[in-house]
């Protein structure tokens, strides 16, 4: 098949093809005509020619030479001119298109906002940033650093994956609290670069992620522009950040995709991603290896085990059959095989943050300068999951008692959309290494959500 393919090749595709660069039918003909045409037009008429003649040909030859040569520059230069435009225009385009106010950057009142921000009120507190600082676990952790007097500033894209609008809301709540959330994307390496050098990072708390384990099958470039992109970005801007800041950021449970051993402990395989989040959260960890080993730096990676609480992302399970719930409207339950039920080992926020908080805690510095590695870095990988899974009829069951409203449930298949059967976490590392216990079990977390979901939507209580 292959050589048949490669036989029906046009002539002029072998033109880069060094030994059948001599068949190309536009070389041949070059190479012809040179042998009926003289290369110096006038060679032939100087050699019967007098002296004034002679004279008269060299200037001619001259002439066409100088022509020539400068047509020739005059063609590169303009050549050269259109490449480096349509590079600055290209450049121009992307800075446009991924951050319309780019002068805003640059505004003393924008850099006072970063600085105040960044301003720290503890002994030998840190100076964090947070991406994904308008996100579901992105919020807490910013506002909890914050509290306790570290330097904070947030990063996020507001883009409109969920309702942009409880996004807004976090951001308010983090503006109360003395967290200023910058609008951008950790994609555009010219801020980052900007405010790197603004601030010397003692911590980048990563968070910022495409999150969602089905809308994979819809948008699967979202998931490699900011989990795959955006991720090494960011690395590449930590790498060349003098001082280094630690790293610490979300992987996620999903990547122990189709690992059947139970509970998942860090060291079980993680090569059998079931959707394309996972892949690419697979994919980071791997690529953080890479910063830590060639460039020193500081890297934690947490295995988040389906968050959930307070301020939520709607698109999980929870929060959607919250609204479904409420509204009266029915609510679709998966099932696996031989209709056995989904379990997942659900996790309150509270929990998670104190995980987050602790990694950057107990953070090793990076070891580089000036980009290059000067000794052997941190590398750590946890779990940070709540040891006990519920399965997703249970979940619902609980949500109706908090709602006091029955559930219209229908009970489905698992369509192959990237679910797993069930997750399950051993923290006996973190539990080890950060002093990590979770303790909120998920109908006094689901309480908490639901007061918070009647409260927000100012949801009539009986
Ligand atoms: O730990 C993670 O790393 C991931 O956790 C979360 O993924 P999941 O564990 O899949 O949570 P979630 O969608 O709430 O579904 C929960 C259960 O409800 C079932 N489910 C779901 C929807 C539905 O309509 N019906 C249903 O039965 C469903 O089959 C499942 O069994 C994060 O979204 C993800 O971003 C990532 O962080």
């Amino acid at each position: 098949m292959k050589s048949k393919n490669s036989n029906s090749l046009p002539a002029d595709m072998y033109l880069f093809d060094s030994p059948k660069t001599l068949q190309n039918p536009l070389l041949q003909h070059r190479e012809n005509a040179s042998h009926l045409h003289p290369s110096t037009p006038g060679k032939a008429k100087m050699e019967r020619n007098n002296h004034f003649g002679d004279v008269q040909s060299r200037s001619y030859n001259f002439f066409f030479v100088l022509c020539v040569s400068l047509f020739i520059l005059m063609a590169g230069a303009y050549m050269l001119r259109g490449e480096n435009s349509s590079v600055e225009k290209k450049f121009r385009d992307v800075r446009e298109t991924e951050n319309a106010i780019p002068e805003m950057w640059r505004s003393q009142a924008w850099q006072k906002s970063v600085r105040q921000s960044c301003h720290v009120k503890r002994d030998d507190g840190f100076v964090v940033l947070v991406t994904g600082a308008a996100g579901f676990v992105g919020s807490h952790v910013a506002k909890a650093l914050k509290k306790r007097g570290d330097g904070v500033v947030g990063l996020d894209n507001f883009n409109n994956y969920y309702d942009p609008s409880l996004k807004r809301a976090r951001q308010s709540l983090l503006d109360k609290a003395g967290v200023f959330v910058i609008e951008g994307d950790i994609n555009d390496a010219i801020l980052l670069k900007e405010l790197f050098d603004m601030i010397p990072f003692t911590h980048v708390m990563h968070l910022a992620a495409q999150a969602g384990v089905r809308y994979a099958l819809e948008n699967p470039g979202s998931y490699v522009h900011s989990n795959i992109a955006g991720l090494v970005t960011l690395l590449e801007q930590c790498r060349k950040a003098n001082p280094q800041p630690a790293f610490v950021w979300a992987s996620s449970s999903s990547v122990y995709g189709l690992n059947t051993k139970v509970p998942f402990a860090e060291s079980d395989r993680t090569d059998q991603p079931a959707s394309l989040y996972a892949a690419t959260k697979k994919a980071g960890e791997e690529f953080v290896h890479t910063y830590n080993h060639i460039y020193g730096l500081s890297i934690t990676g947490l295995r988040f085990f389906t968050v959930y609480g307070p301020y939520g992302r709607p698109d999980m399970a929870y929060f959607s059959f919250t609204q479904n719930i409420l509204a009266g409207k029915p609510i679709t339950i998966y099932q696996g095989a031989g209709k056995a039920d989904l379990a997942r080992d659900f996790t309150f926020i509270d929990d998670i943050v104190k995980g987050c908080v602790a990694s950057l805690d107990t953070a090793e510095k990076s070891t580089g300068t000036g980009g290059k590695k000067r000794g052997p870095a941190q590398l750590r990988t946890f779990n940070l999951g709540n040891t006990s899974p519920v399965t997703v009829p249970t979940l619902v069951s609980i949500l109706e008692k908090h709602l006091k409203v029955k559930a219209k449930k229908n009970f489905v298949k698992m369509p192959r959309n990237g679910d797993v059967p069930f997750t399950h976490a051993n923290v006996t590392l973190a539990r080890n290494e950060l002093g990590y216990n979770p303790t909120t079990d998920l109908t006094s977390g689901l309480k908490k959500f639901v007061k918070w979901y009647q409260t927000y939507y100012e949801v009539a209580t009986s």
